[in-house]
């Protein structure tokens, strides 16, 4: 039974966008897309189990967990959704695909790889990263690990919003389930069996994934384009908006395009 969660929504018409942030932020991570991509989509952004608004969930979620609260959001909407996911988000929406492909008309992988088990260190940086969190509090950690996430150049409104979001979206145990998650979390096996198109992006100033990580992940997908976005760094929707969301839009007519049938004239 999947925990429910709070969401923030904008646009009433054309298909479901649904946005699953990153590790340390919240709903408020999509406040870009929320504002500019809601005429042409009906955009929904949750607040994952135990982050902001949402419950605390009864027990730790695995991945597999927060992509069947995810498909569960999917199935109360409608029918299926676009789903565009940052960071762990990005990871979540690769394995709701796999894990409900009816559910998924297409991916937004930005700056995200195959997950932190790919990698022990990552694995071992990630799980330490919730100790980090239980010792310093939200607002300490935030003001600590808030300015990484962004590219050196952000102008300083931009990280100030990212700290903000992520004091007020972190919390325990919230925070640990989605990093332990994230840790044991390599879909390198998975990937491949995906034929849902794909758009992947990656901030080129990216100090967390690296454009290695997401240039192997577009690499591995069957139907997937990749976008450097310029001037950006991890949260590459929040510090080139309007970049970013052309390239969404651009990918959303693609894949909602309806085959021309013959003229009834
Ligand atoms: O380290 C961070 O907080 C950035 C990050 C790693 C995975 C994710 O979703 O965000």
């Amino acid at each position: 039974m999947s925990a429910p969660v709070h969401t923030v929504q904008a646009g009433d018409r054309g298909p479901l966008l649904l946005c699953l942030h990153g590790i340390g932020s919240s709903s408020a991570a999509f406040a870009p897309q929320l504002a500019e991509l809601s005429a042409h989509a009906r955009v929904v952004a949750w607040d994952a189990p135990g982050y902001a608004m949402s419950p605390d969930p009864p027990g730790p979620l695995d991945l597999d967990g927060y992509a069947d609260t995810a498909a569960a959001l999917i199935r109360s909407h409608g029918a299926s959704a676009h789903v565009l996911g940052v960071s762990w988000g990005g990871v979540i929406a690769l394995r709701l695909a796999a894990r409900h492909p009816g559910l998924v008309d297409s991916l937004i992988v930005a700056d995200s790889g195959p997950g932190s088990g790919t990698d022990p260190a990552k694995a071992d940086a990630m799980r330490a990263r919730a100790e980090e969190l239980a010792g310093l509090g939200p607002t300490a950690f935030a003001e600590r690990r808030g300015p990484r996430l962004v590219s050196p150049h952000a102008p300083p409104a931009l990280v100030r919003h990212v700290i903000d979001t992520m004091a007020t979206a972190v919390r325990l145990p919230g925070y640990a389930y989605a990093a332990a998650s994230m840790a044991s979390a390599d879909l390198r096996g998975e990937l491949a069996d995906l034929t849902v198109p794909a758009l992947v992006l990656c901030g080129d100033q990216d100090r967390v994934t690296g454009i290695e990580a997401s240039q192997a992940l577009a690499g591995a997908l069957h139907k997937a384009a990749y976008v450097i976005v310029k001037d950006a760094g991890h949260l590459a929707n929040q510090e080139q908006p309007a970049h970013f969301n052309a390239w969404v839009r651009a990918h959303l007519d693609i894949v909602t395009e309806q085959p021309k049938g013959p003229s009834c004239l």
